[in-house]
């Protein structure tokens, strides 16, 4: 994501890390460490895209050092996830799976689905290039909380991560989300209600990934106003 961050003009001056492995020379104001309590302290607000213990190592030092934060980092375990909550009371902090704005409304549009068409049954699959490293998806994962919550549920306990061998008919509050993998697929998300006699897919394609980038950068503008506490894409959006 730094890259597309990087070609965005507003965000350019921001971004501190791994600039010359992207042929671009900063301009002079542009802070370059590799120390994240630098970085913490001279910046007005922070975007992460990195992995899951980058993000943890960015939490536990804001908590000493708050400063707003813009999270679009997947894969959080429970503890880095409780880190994220327990740091959202010193800081405003926006975390999103996915900071596009078609998914923002997709994940209410799978909502309002999964309770209206209470009989139907709900399957998740989410395409990625080869590069991704977690599985599922966290917007695939944030989509599965949405159908659940829908009809009352939670998703950990009616979650399937794969079907193999004789298992079995399918229970009716089973919600399974299936990862494929391949080439430069942006991000692909396909939501599908199926009863019998009919069936309903609801599909976010992301075709480029300034998609994610723009959106970062619109909450990370919206966020430097906000009070502490823990936010979405959806709260930025007013949606
Ligand atoms: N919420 C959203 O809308 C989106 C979220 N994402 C998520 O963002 C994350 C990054 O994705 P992507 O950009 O494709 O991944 P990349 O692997 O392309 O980039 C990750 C970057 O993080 C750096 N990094 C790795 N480890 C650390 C660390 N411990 N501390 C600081 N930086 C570190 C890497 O540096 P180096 O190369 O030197 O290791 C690299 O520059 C993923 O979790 C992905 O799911 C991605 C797109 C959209
Ligand atoms: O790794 C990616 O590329 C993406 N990751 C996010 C996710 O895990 O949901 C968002 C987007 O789909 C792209």
């Amino acid at each position: 994501m730094i890259e597309n961050l990087i070609k965005d003009k507003e965000a350019r001056p921001h971004v501190l890390h791994a600039l010359e492995d992207f042929n671009f020379m900063p301009p002079k104001e542009a802070i370059v460490t590799d120390d994240v309590v630098e970085l913490l302290q001279k910046s007005a607000v922070i975007i992460d895209f990195t992995i899951a213990m980058g993000c943890e190592t960015l939490l536990e030092n804001a908590l000493k050092h708050p400063t707003p934060l813009v999270i679009g980092t997947t894969g959080l375990n429970e503890h880095q996830q409780n880190l994220l909550k327990e740091a959202a009371n010193n800081m405003p902090i926006l975390y999103s799976t996915n900071m596009s704005l078609g998914v923002a409304v997709l994940n209410r549009l799978v909502e309002l689905a999964s309770k209206s068409l209470s009989d139907f049954d709900i399957e998740i699959v989410e395409q990625h290039h080869r590069f991704k490293k977690d599985a599922p998806s966290g917007t695939a994962l944030t989509l599965g909380e949405h159908a659940a919550r829908g009809r009352g549920l939670n998703l950990d306990d009616v979650r399937v991560s794969g079907r193999n061998g004789l298992i079995g008919e399918r229970s009716k509050d089973e919600i399974a989300i299936m990862a494929l993998r391949g080439g430069d697929i942006v991000g692909r998300h396909t939501v599908g209600f199926y009863n019998d006699g009919e069936f309903i897919e609801m599909n976010h394609t992301a075709t480029s990934r300034d998609t994610f980038a723009k959106g970062a950068i619109k909450a990370a503008k919206w966020i430097i106003n906000q009070p502490n506490g823990l936010y979405t894409i959806s709260d930025c959006l007013g949606l």
